[in-house]
């Protein structure tokens, strides 16, 4: 968010000199209206770090988001009260706080804020992530978690996981043989890309390189709105400068674009005449996938309390595709490049992992039962490397007091889940990567992720929390296994303590630099 004042200064710069009058006429006016607005009736809030005009605390946010809020939270505390602009926001950054925020008070902090990007992407908020707390948030989270994302339909969809695992082998096999080195954070993402493409749409929607490079590049503008700073949020009246700045007219580009690529999913699925209703009541139940699942509620909308829309359908596919997907090969791409910053403890899993496997080339999800360290090492770079490591913000529904303070009804809140998995307060040596922590007898081995221990929350927790836990788990667990079995992992030249695990900027913490090794076959 430091971005605030180089994006003011390039809106502001690539302007003729009249609108640079008008720019500083306007912002005198507001000074003016913020010196003169009445005191906040609320006398009891947060601490707070002094703040300015218009901007509030925009300006002391410099740099990666969840690196400032953490340092700014060692100076004013785990609960501390900022104005982003005109927003104010919660910020949260202990276990105990975390767990009153999504636990005590769930159900005053289970709603959205609502930000322009998303709302202009995600069909008027029609998804599930973004939407605010109601009605029509609570029967599309039921949708997706009943025909895609609970335990039984995950172990349902294992035979395709597999099969695209076998893909991703393959390929590296190729470029091993051809002594070419593996970009494997773009293995990585082929692969969750594939796999979930597969599992809600029926089928892949990247064959060809062109085809697949088009699609990645547009989901990838996607997120970067998903995440992006847009000054129209904080300060609403220099909206226009993302007019200026040519941002407004990119997201209606990439809008258009998005919507054209769901189109051609709807279309197919409707030409393939099989849709089912969402009880499973239909008569082809076996081959409808996700997408069939959606088109049939929209038609039988009679089934639900608000009817589903076409925009629904859009919305929601686009939520399991960009929840799914990055999340999830972020994961792999942190969980490699620390094995490789860490050699021993790569052997000390690799030599788990083939024990079991006896041999076997492909790894099947009932192999990975015993995998006790591998689960220990994924464990270890979600506590260090939390894709979302802020998770994604809430909101206040009503007035609360927590720890005595006054916490306003829409107040924005977030949580910072990246600062909690390395307190240590919790976490012995916090800062290393050291995964027997996880395992029986080590200092964290009860310690789980799945919304019950606030000190470990990468999926977040309560109402909010991840639907998607069990599908991405299973397909980064069977992805590790299989490449950890199958090949021995180098960096092509250079020392391992080098590599660059610098995250890049964003609403998801990627590694800034791709991740590309030499495989040598271990069979
Ligand atoms: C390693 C992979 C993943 C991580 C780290 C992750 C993390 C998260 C986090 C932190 C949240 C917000 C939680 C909160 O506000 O308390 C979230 C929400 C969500 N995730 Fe995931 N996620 C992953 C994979 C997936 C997958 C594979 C899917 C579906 C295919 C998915 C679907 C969703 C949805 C729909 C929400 C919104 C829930 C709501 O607002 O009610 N996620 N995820």
């Amino acid at each position: 968010m430091n971005r605030v004042l180089q994006f003011l200064e390039r809106g502001i710069t690539s302007a003729n000199p009249f609108l640079m009058y008008l720019c500083f006429f306007l912002f005198v006016l507001l000074v003016i209206k913020f010196k003169t607005q009445g005191a906040t009736k609320y006398k009891n809030l947060p601490p707070s770090p002094p703040k300015l005009p218009i901007i509030g605390n925009l300006h002391q946010l410099r740099g990666i988001p969840h690196q400032a809020y953490r340092a700014l939270a060692q100076k004013y505390g785990p609960l501390m009260y900022l104005h982003l602009g005109c927003k104010p926001t919660l910020v949260v950054s202990s276990a105990d706080l975390a767990r009153a925020v999504m636990k005590t008070y769930d159900h005053v902090f289970a709603s959205r804020p609502e930000m322009m990007f998303s709302k202009r992407l995600l069909y008027g908020l029609m998804d599930v992530a973004f939407t605010p707390y109601g009605e029509y948030w609570r029967q599309g989270r039921k949708v997706c978690v009943v025909q895609l994302l609970n335990a039984k339909k995950v172990q349902s969809f294992q035979s395709s996981r597999e099969e695209e695992i076998n893909l991703m082998l393959e390929k590296i096999e190729h470029a091993s043989l051809s002594n070419s080195v593996v970009n494997l954070s773009e293995m990585f993402t082929s692969f969750t890309n594939d796999n979930v493409c597969k599992i809600a749409f029926g089928r892949k929607y990247n064959e060809g390189e062109l085809a697949g490079r088009q699609l990645r590049t547009i989901l990838n503008e996607f997120t970067y709105f998903l995440g992006a700073f847009n000054i129209a949020d904080f300060i609403p009246s220099l909206a226009w400068v993302n007019y200026l700045n040519g941002l407004n007219a990119r997201l209606e580009q990439n809008f258009s674009q998005i919507d054209s690529f769901l189109d051609e999913v709807i279309e197919d699925h409707i030409g393939k005449k099989k849709i089912i209703n969402d009880d499973g009541g239909g008569k082809n139940e076996e081959e409808a996938d996700f997408a069939d699942v959606m088109l049939g509620i929209e038609k039988d909308a009679s089934t639900h309390f608000i009817p589903f829309a076409r925009e629904c359908t859009k919305a929601i596919l686009l939520d399991m595709f960009a929840a799914g997907t990055d999340t999830t090969s972020i994961t792999l791409d942190w969980t490699m490049s620390e094995l490789i910053r860490h050699p021993k403890i790569m052997k000390e899993v690799q030599k788990e992992v083939r024990d079991i496997a006896r041999g076997k080339l492909l790894i099947t999800e009932n192999d990975i039962e015993g995998m006790h360290y591998l689960r220990s090492v994924l464990k270890e770079a979600l506590r260090l490397h939390p894709p979302l490591p802020l998770l994604v913000p809430r909101e206040s529904m009503e007035y609360i007091t927590l720890q005595g303070y006054d916490i306003p009804a829409k107040t924005m809140v977030i949580i910072n889940a990246a600062a909690i998995g390395r307190d240590p307060k919790y976490w012995e040596e916090p800062e290393k990567f050291w995964p027997k922590r996880f395992l029986k007898n080590g200092t964290s081995a009860s310690v789980d992720f799945r919304g019950q221990d606030f000190q470990f929350i990468p999926f977040g927790a309560g109402k909010r929390g991840c639907p998607g836990i069990t599908f991405a788990i299973s397909a980064v667990e069977l992805a590790l296994a299989n490449i950890l079995n199958r090949f021995d992992w180098a960096l092509p030249n250079g020392n391992a303590k080098d590599l660059d695990m610098q995250e890049g900027f964003g609403i998801t913490a990627f590694k800034n630099t791709e991740l590309v090794l030499t495989a040598k076959p271990h069979y």
